[in-house]
């Protein structure tokens, strides 16, 4: 399904409730299967939670989980530590590509069975699950965050527990801690301390209600149109002002496009405050990968210029963010230069009008380009992604004054 965008009104007004957090859901779902004492809140209806949830009650054979990076890497470390279990997991065309190989190396080396499929370092994978009992592994840590949570989740299901060793520069990090925070809420002891990460053995917890709060990531896109809204009042709900997830840094990043953030009981109001804005932002986003290209587009329907650094991790994500953001950027008449780890956006005169932009199977692309309409009318491709993290996101686009239309 291919969308043609518009968006005639230059203020916006609206309430919205957003599904829950993929990240902390994905996590509370690995948890709750190895102990089933958890009940959790507002659980996301992201495609990425669904098929995790469908493999842990499916618990072997073979195993789709499309485009879920979480799920891949998560249930990798459940299976192999699962006994007597066997288990395919496999995933998109693009998940074959996605790089799986030091949470496998780390799991073998901790006595895991387990086979690539196709080809060494990426999915599928043929795991045959048992008991795991060396309790402590050394990790590159500057690839993937996913595969230290990954590691965290089942430590406190081993016999001993498990320490593990952080080598180089950790990126992601808030993911890091959200898993010790998900870990401690849950009753299970850990700490995370310069490079070592420790869990501690735990046969049983008390039964806990852990809710989940909304996806942060998605809200990014509401940020990105106050920011490029004449006038806005947006209200987001269930969110916290002490938040695990690491793009609630939204909050700091958007004051200087003019929207301030106040958190009332539940919810956070987006407000648009004032149109001065510098003329260039510069951001190191190591620790919020995820929100690069919502800054990114938010940038050029504003003509600004921005400097993004810490994008080492995008080149591996749904596609290449990279590559694709300045694809599709300069469609629009933006000058964008890309190394392996930063991204410079010159924006251009004017921006070209109609233009179809390219979602590479990437939910983000359709999400991030989605405001540029409020500045110039844009086609998105492949509409549909956005079901990975967040299936009613053109439902709530329209209840901002969007019109989304069908086209061939
Ligand atoms: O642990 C998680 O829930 C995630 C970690 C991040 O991945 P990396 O650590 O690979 O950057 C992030 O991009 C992804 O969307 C979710
Ligand atoms: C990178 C993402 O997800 P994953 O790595 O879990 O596929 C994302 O949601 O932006």
């Amino acid at each position: 399904m291919n969308l043609s965008l518009t968006h005639q009104n230059p203020e916006v007004k609206a309430d919205l409730k957003i599904t829950g957090s993929k990240s902390e859901s994905n996590r509370l779902l690995i948890l709750q299967a190895l102990y089933p004492g958890i009940e959790i809140e507002n659980l996301s209806n992201s495609d990425d939670t669904v098929v995790l949830k469908k493999a842990l009650e499916k618990g072997g054979g073979l195993i789709d989980i499309h485009h879920a990076g979480t799920a891949m890497r998560f249930l990798t470390a459940y299976f192999a530590a699962k006994e007597n279990c066997e288990v395919e997991i496999t995933g998109s065309k693009r998940m074959k590509e996605r790089p799986i190989r030091l949470l496998v190396d780390a799991l073998q080396r901790m006595g895991a069975d387990i086979e690539y499929k196709n080809e060494v370092g990426f999915p599928p994978l043929l795991i045959k699950g048992k008991k795991l009992h060396v309790d402590s592994v050394r990790l590159k840590a500057n690839v993937s965050s996913q595969y230290i949570s990954a590691l965290m989740l089942i430590g406190a299901s081993l016999p001993n527990g498990l320490e593990i060793i952080l080598e180089g520069q950790v990126t992601s990090t808030p993911y890091i801690l959200m898993s010790l925070e998900i870990l401690q809420h849950a009753g299970i002891r850990g700490e995370f301390k310069d490079d070592r990460i420790y869990i501690q053995p735990t046969k049983e917890i008390e039964p806990t209600r852990i809710a989940v709060e909304s996806d942060w990531s998605s809200a990014s896109y509401f940020y990105s149109i106050a920011a490029i809204a004449q006038s806005a009042e947006i209200r987001l709900s269930n969110y916290r002002k002490t938040s695990r997830q690491g793009d609630s840094c939204l909050a700091r990043i958007y004051r200087s496009f003019g929207v301030e953030t106040e958190f009332h009981g539940n919810s956070i109001l987006l407000k648009k405050v004032s149109s001065k804005r510098p003329k260039c932002i510069h951001e190191d986003l190591r620790n919020s990968p995820d929100i690069a290209q919502t800054i990114a587009v938010t940038c050029l329907a504003l003509g600004m210029e921005c400097k993004l650094d810490g994008l080492h991790t995008l080149k591996i994500k749904e596609t290449d963010r990279l590559q694709a953001l300045k694809t599709e950027i300069e469609k629009l008449g933006g000058k964008v230069k890309i190394t392996l780890d930063s991204l410079h956006l010159v924006p251009g005169n004017s921006l070209n009008k109609d233009v179809l932009i390219q979602t590479y199977n990437d939910h983000r692309m359709a999400m991030a380009f989605a405001p540029m309409a409020m500045k110039t009318p844009i086609k998105v491709e492949d509409a549909g992604v956005v079901s990975k993290s967040y299936p009613d996101f053109w439902k709530d686009l329209k209840n901002l004054g969007f019109q989304a239309q069908e086209i061939i």
